[in-house]
């Protein structure tokens, strides 16, 4: 996407959602987008989905533009929304083969068993949407952007409010999906979900691209790791290293790699200090979110 920029007009006032958006998304990654609340992402969503019409700029997948190659482009993308809607008088087979009408397939239903059989919904299948659980109607929305093998996927929040267990078989799901050659754009706010599964993030912070970045690379640029101990004696007033006193009377201190933690326990050693409790923090995504949220 190259320039993307939407402004919405509410109340004679203007309301910039997402200003001049451009980046790419490597074939077969991994993506997760990311940002607080209101910074863009599902304007962003909108946009792929075409349900949302930019001002201005340019989207396409595998060469295709949005709007001068629509069909190919529809035919390219499975978008997996925030929110649960159906039609209540189906049965989750009747959605699967409504929504593969959509794409024009109309001898899909094959596909659909195995999908139905992967999302653990065989014996839903003629159930009516608006009987199953919510967790249920979140697979059913997976299983309906699946049902034209888009190369490309595109989750908003799948596992908002799903349970533990369901959660960890989604993130199966979706990592097997990856696995299999699809490209996958994630939009969450569980941050530990999007470290453990992307390559790659974007983070939109008040409708701009706020940092753009391999997972691992982001995580070592704005976050530290960090090692916690108790001593038995206060940390004298010269102590060659900048250490936090936490309320629960521990100490805490940020390092970069395995030479300056080595240095610190020197020091302590030095003085005389044996730190006890000694606990290893391993720098995450939560602090990188927040310290480029906050500036
Ligand atoms: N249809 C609309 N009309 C007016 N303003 C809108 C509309 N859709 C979005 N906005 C505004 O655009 C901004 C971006 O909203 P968006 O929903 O894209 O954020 P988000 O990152 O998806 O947030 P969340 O994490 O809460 O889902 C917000 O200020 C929002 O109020």
């Amino acid at each position: 996407m190259k320039g993307l920029s939407k402004s919405f007009h509410q109340g004679g006032r203007e309301k910039k959602a997402l200003t001049d958006i451009s980046f790419s998304i490597e074939q077969g990654d991994f993506f997760g987008l990311l940002g607080p609340n209101g910074a863009g992402k599902s304007t962003l969503i909108g946009v792929l989905a075409k349900t949302v019409n930019p001002d201005c700029g340019e989207i396409s997948i595998l060469g295709n533009d949005i709007n001068r190659d629509w069909r190919n482009f529809k035919m390219c993308v499975g978008i997996v929304p925030q929110e649960i809607t159906f039609d209540p008088f189906l049965s989750v087979y009747e959605t699967l083969r409504l929504q593969s009408g959509y794409f024009g397939l109309r001898d899909n239903n094959k596909w659909i068993d195995e999908l139905l059989e992967v999302l653990d919904l065989s014996d839903k299948k003629k159930d009516s949407v608006m009987r199953l659980s919510g967790g249920m109607k979140r697979r059913v929305l997976i299983a309906q952007a699946l049902v034209h093998r888009p190369p490309l996927i595109v989750l908003d929040e799948p596992t908002a409010g799903v349970d533990i267990a369901l959660r960890h078989r989604l993130w199966e799901f979706m990592e097997d999906l990856n696995r299999k050659g699809h490209t996958i754009i994630l939009t969450t706010h569980y941050l530990e979900e999007a470290e453990r599964l992307c390559r790659r993030v974007a983070l939109l912070n008040h409708g701009q691209v706020a940092a753009l970045e391999d997972t691992q690379v982001l995580l070592k640029e704005y976050s530290k790791d960090r090692v916690i101990f108790a001593l038995s004696a206060p940390l004298p007033k010269d102590f060659p290293f900048r250490c936090e006193k936490l309320p629960n009377g521990f100490y805490s201190m940020s390092y970069s790699g395995p030479e300056e933690l080595r240095r610190l326990l020197e020091a302590l050693e030095a003085v005389d200090l044996k730190p006890e409790g000694l606990e290893l923090g391993k720098a995450n995504l939560e602090e990188v979110f927040l310290r480029i949220t906050d500036e």
